[in-house]
């Protein structure tokens, strides 16, 4: 789901979720400091890194020079804090040429693609074929061994590498749907570069700027070795691995500090990437730099209506956080259910209130930034919260599956629905071609999609919604899962089809006897297929219990006005009985009861604690103290 809130959530998020992680600390507060020092050099070193002192040359550390001196005597610590300095300053202009050249290009390209992109890349691509080394070396013969023009060089001849990688990202958002709605709402080509392609581009061009900065300082080192730097006795790391190399037989000392420091240097750039990368990747298992807390228990909380332990799927205290500009906010608190094979459970609850994040965290498929802070999602005996990103890929999709709101959505319009299935069918098991045909047919017949060898041979943009839903479940189905998740399968569909799909659900969950967890706003669907209900709000279970027990009579105050707010409730030309408010968003929940505000029975001792949930009876749990008042009304 992409909110309008998520630019600026990745944006703070990057660096704080790098931060989060040791290794990101380590490597950044290393560059840091390294860089606070070189930086400093004039105020924080010891000695002149020029003065000579023939009277103590090639000393090992001491108090005086803490990391020895050269061949003539001078301090190795000066010498590699001024040294720094030229080298910081020459990466920074070499990254400089590389971001002004490459992130614009890639950007534009990437976004507007056309002619100008094939011409840029046609450029790229003689760009990439000039020898840069060769170039480099023309360059100091021509600006007399200046490091920053050759630096400057480098950054604008390995621009067209970062180029394309942009120019991939961008290309892959420009096709995402909030892009489609920016352009259709009419936003111009610059704020949608701004707001949506740039932001999304982020995590690559700081991987590719470090990765490139630990390339310039081995060529910058390299160059200064060979002498083709400023000249002695100016510092350079480059000199200083030189004048090592002349002594190392006499003195292998020297050859520590600087080679030690430029190795250090280059590894923290790469660390500092590839923890860039990690963080930024859609890598749906990481905590996202969230500290994952043990399971909190609530002694007081009876919330399994299934006994513990027989239940197919049992979810207990499960909380979940995401990182966003105002910090860590809780999104869901503590929800927990059970749902058993043959059983239908309804997720329900207003926009907001967490129910499609409780769906994505039991499949271990939470956006980078959101991660299960405590509790337990166990599914058939295993706790999915601490299984492996391996292992949760092998239960999804056979043990568990999917199925979205938007079917189009996972179906590639350049190949033909039966080709694709027959691939799914072959990822689950080992079929000849001719087997997995036949097995496609079946599912196709399964999920009653008319004439299925003529079908098979569309392509998913020549048939419906309807259809393509269809086609959707025919894939979930594919490895005979025992848990379908169906976050919102109808809502996008013609409400006749909506009835169709809602059927055929029904009949195959009959029939496989799996167990299904349906999220939806909508008790029509609820009370069309669902065996059990969950009424979530502002993160929380509120009330659970078979369907035919909260149609009866809603044990929460909640539930109650969410049902007579539902459209199919109202007679007609009635205005809806909306529930005034809003759901209060992440993080600013009222104490207590997180419905009281909305409540009409609410109390003074609402607001003194966090409520419980209740057990009713053996299949019942409501979290209000007032039950009784409310079963009480008419
Ligand atoms: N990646 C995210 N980063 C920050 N907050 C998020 C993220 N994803 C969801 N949220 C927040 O979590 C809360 C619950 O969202 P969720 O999508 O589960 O609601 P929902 O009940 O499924 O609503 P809807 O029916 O509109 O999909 C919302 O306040 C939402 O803004």
């Amino acid at each position: 789901m992409t909110t309008a809130t998520d630019v600026p959530v990745r944006r703070r998020g990057v660096l704080r979720a790098v931060l989060a992680t040791a290794r990101g600390r380590i490597t950044a507060g290393f560059l840091l400091l390294l860089f606070a020092c070189c930086l400093l050099a004039p105020v924080i070193a010891p000695a002149d890194p020029l003065h000579q002192n023939l009277q103590e040359i090639l000393r090992t550390p001491s108090g005086a020079h803490w990391l020895g001196t050269d061949s003539l005597g001078r301090d190795v610590l000066s010498r590699l804090l001024y040294g720094g300095r030229s080298s910081i300053v020459g990466i920074l202009e070499g990254v400089a040429a590389q971001l002004v050249v490459a992130v614009p290009l890639g950007v534009a390209t990437g976004y507007l693609g056309g002619r100008f992109d094939r011409f840029v890349m046609r450029l790229a691509d003689i760009v990439m074929s000039v020898p840069v080394i060769v170039i480099l070396l023309a360059i100091l013969a021509i600006f007399d061994h200046s490091i920053a023009a050759a630096m400057i060089t480098l950054g604008v001849l390995g621009a067209s590498g970062m180029m394309r990688i942009i120019r991939g990202t961008a290309m892959t958002v420009r096709q995402e749907l909030y892009v489609s709605a920016a352009e259709l709402l009419g936003l111009s080509r610059t704020q949608i570069i701004f707001r949506h392609i740039l932001p999304r581009c982020r995590g690559v061009i700081i991987v590719q700027t470090s990765l490139f900065a630990a390339l310039a300082i081995g060529i910058q080192t390299g160059l200064t070795f060979l002498g083709l730097g400023p000249p002695p006795p100016a510092a350079t790391w480059g000199g200083m691995v030189n004048e090592a190399a002349t002594t190392l037989s006499t003195q292998p000392w020297l050859l520590a500090p600087s080679g030690g420091l430029i190795a250090l240097t280059v590894l923290a750039l790469g660390v500092l990437g590839d923890t860039v990368r990690d963080v930024t990747a859609q890598n749906h298992t990481s905590s996202g730099g969230l500290r994952v807390k043990p399971a909190r228990r609530r002694p007081d909380v009876a919330q399994a209506p299934v006994p513990e332990g027989t239940a197919l799927l049992s979810v207990r205290d499960l909380s979940v956080s995401f990182l966003t500009p105002r910090g860590e906010v809780e999104v869901l608190t503590g929800v927990g259910f059970d749902l058993d094979a043959g059983q239908t459970l309804g997720l329900v609850g207003e926009s907001g209130s967490g129910k499609s994040v409780t769906a994505r965290a039991v499949l271990g498929l939470l956006e980078a930034n959101g991660a299960v802070t405590g509790g337990s999602v166990i599914f058939d005996g295993r706790d999915l919260t601490r299984a492996t990103r391996r292992q949760l890929a092998a239960l999804r999709g056979t043990r568990i599956a999917l199925i979205s709101q938007e079917p189009m959505v996972a179906l590639d319009p350049s190949f033909r629905i039966g080709s694709q299935l027959s691939e799914i069918v072959r990822s689950h098991a080992r079929l000849s071609r001719e087997a997995a045909r036949r097995r496609v047919l079946e599912l196709m017949e399964m999920v009653e999609l008319p004439d299925p060898e003529e079908m098979a041979k569309r392509y998913p943009f020549q048939i419906s919604g309807g259809m393509a839903q269809r086609v959707a479940i025919a894939a979930a189905l594919a490895g005979s899962p025992d848990l379908l998740i169906a976050d919102e399968p109808t809502t996008a569909l013609d409400v006749t089809v909506q009835a169709d799909v809602l059927a055929l659900l029904r009949r195959l969950q009959r029939e496989t006897g799996m167990a299904v967890l349906l999220v939806t706003h909508d008790w029509g669907v609820v009370a069309d297929i669902c065996t059990h209900v969950a009424v979530m709000y502002a993160g929380q279970v509120v009330e659970q219990a078979p369907v035919e027990q909260v149609f009866g009579a809603p044990a929460h105050p909640y539930t109650a006005a969410l049902m007579a707010s539902s459209p199919e409730k109202a007679p007609r030309r009635t205005p809806i009985d909306a529930i005034a408010g809003a759901v209060p968003p992440p993080g600013a929940h009222p104490d207590g009861c997180r419905f009281r505000d909305r409540c009409a029975l609410s109390a003074a001792e609402c607001a003194d604690d966090d409520i419980p949930l209740v057990r009713l009876n053996e299949e019942r749990v409501s979290r209000c103290i007032r039950t009784e008042l409310l079963q009480a009304q008419p």
